[in-house]
């Protein structure tokens, strides 16, 4: 019998179909590496230059051109040169017609020109299909292949233009967020230009206490003994100052996370519902919580690791060894009640950094995506105020037993350990009266959606309808 004929070629190699070509107009930096990244993709790419023979090295495998031909050959094509050089591309629209252009230029500042950097394109090419984005990658992040979930953001006014764009993007490894038409093009080009926009509360208010602290530790501490003692210890300023601000801003910074939430809730239950906004300045605050946690988590690692360099430090072998020579050891009992300070001092200490850190792991979003609602806001609620109350409890301990010693009332003023209590306490008392059964009950009607509507309101309201 004769074998059935069996084809030597491996399967579908004959049927591969060709990759697709896409077009990039530009050189520079952008092109180059955006170039790069299509070709290991799989795309097949070709640059439209106004110098096809002299622009420099471009990633191996990519052709060159001049713009008219490149843009001939592609049907999608990716413009990286600046807005200031749009023009060009007027005398080309015959070209164009029909293709689908990508728009990724941004603008050194907001409100640069009457129009968005697209709108002029479109306006510039009316044939074509004008795609607004990508326009917060960065060549860098390109080049080295930083793109796994990274989100991006489209805008146009043809869907069929944006599929083709997001299918690209796609395939680049990039999360792609619609924003509508194209008349979206100036918020998605103020994008880039907002720098850390969420980190600028948190960080100015880490930076205002920790400057109101170190001159305040400053005049206590160094000034103090340099003016009533005569005594030059300003050497203290490097480690023991340093590690007495940075515990104190941690733990503000970590309680300033934690109050907005109370006063939304004693908010809601001062107005019996949960429906009507809160102010902006609490919601700014709210929307900062995470990054000021993580603030607070800087600080409370620079007080972990400066406390490790305590005890070799020049100062302190000075004073071990000075004593040991003079023999001048003080009696030394064992005072039962300091041992235990000591070590619950050290075991909160220790206990409240280990939750600090769990806190700041859960908000890595590949830790917290991967958590549900319920274990997310157990975590950042009931672990958060944990934390926080062990933080506290370190600090209480830490001054036990200088409360009420005069001698810690330098010039009349409290000790900044004192101080740096206060905010904690209150956002701690505060919670401690939500959690009163009765308190609890009604917080958790209102946030169910119960309301509680006022007599009055409803009076004004029916006169209003009445008239
Ligand atoms: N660099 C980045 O990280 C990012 C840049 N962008 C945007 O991408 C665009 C390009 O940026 P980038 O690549 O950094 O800039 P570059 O200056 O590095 O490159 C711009 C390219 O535009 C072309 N060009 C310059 N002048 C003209 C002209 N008169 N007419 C026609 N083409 C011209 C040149 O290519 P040729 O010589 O081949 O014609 C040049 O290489 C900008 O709008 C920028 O805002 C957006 C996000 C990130
Ligand atoms: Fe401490």
């Amino acid at each position: 019998m004769k074998p059935e004929s069996v084809s030597l070629h491996p399967l579908g190699t004959a049927a591969a179909p060709e990759p697709e070509l896409l077009c990039i107009f530009g050189t520079g930096d952008l092109g180059r590496s955006l170039g790069l990244r299509l070709l290991q993709s799989g795309y097949r790419v070709v640059y439209g230059s106004r110098r096809p023979h002299s622009c420099g090295p471009l990633p191996q495998g990519a052709q060159v051109m001049s713009h008219a031909a490149a843009a001939r050959s592609a049907s999608l094509i990716f413009i990286c040169v600046h807005r200031e050089h749009y023009d060009f591309l007027e005398t080309m629209a015959p070209h164009l017609e029909g293709k689908v252009l990508v728009d990724l230029s941004n603008n050194l500042k907001k409100d640069m020109y009457p129009e968005a950097n697209a709108a002029y394109l479109q306006r510039l090419v009316p044939g074509a299909a004008v795609v607004k984005g990508l326009n917060t990658l960065s060549a860098w992040a390109l080049q080295n292949g930083l793109l796994a979930g990274k989100q991006v953001y489209l805008c146009g006014n043809s869907a069929g233009a944006k599929q083709a764009v997001a299918e690209m993007a796609t395939k680049l490894g990039l999360t792609v967020l619609d924003r509508g038409s194209l008349s979206a093009a100036r918020e998605l080009e103020d994008f880039p230009l907002q720098l850390f926009q969420e980190w600028r509360l948190p960080l100015r208010v880490a930076i205002g206490i920790t400057a109101f602290f170190f001159f305040y530790l400053l005049i206590r501490d160094v000034i103090y003994a340099y003016v009533e003692q005569g005594k030059d210890i300003s050497f203290r300023i490097m480690v023991s100052l340093a590690n007495k601000v940075f515990p104190i801003v941690s733990l503000i910074m970590l309680s300033l996370c934690y109050l907005p939430g109370v006063i939304a809730a004693f908010l809601q239950l001062y107005r019996g519902t949960k429906y009507r906004r809160f102010p902006d300045w609490l919601d700014r605050w709210m929307l900062c919580r995470k990054q000021m946690g993580l603030v607070a988590l800087g600080f409370a690692f620079l007080h972990a690791i400066y406390t490790f360099i305590i005890p070799i430090r020049y100062s302190v072998r000075h004073k071990l060894i000075s004593l040991m020579k003079d023999n001048k050891t003080t009696p030394f009992y064992f005072d039962n009640t300091e041992a235990w300070a000591t070590d619950s001092f050290y075991v909160l200490g220790i206990l409240g950094f280990f939750f600090y850190v769990l806190l700041g792991l859960t908000s890595l979003p590949s830790v917290g995506g991967s958590l549900s609602w319920r274990e997310f806001s157990f975590i950042q609620s009931k672990l958060g105020h944990l934390t926080l109350s062990i933080c506290t409890a370190h600090g209480y301990i830490y001054g036990w037993n200088k409360f009420l010693k005069p001698s810690t009332y330098k010039w009349y003023t409290p000790p900044a350990f004192m101080l740096c209590l206060i905010v904690p306490s209150v956002v701690l008392v505060l919670k401690a009266l939500l959690l009163l059964p009765c308190v609890d009950r009604t917080l958790t009607r209102i946030r169910q959606g119960w309301e509680r509507t006022h007599p009055r309101e409803e009076m004004g309201e029916s006169k209003v309808t009445n008239l």
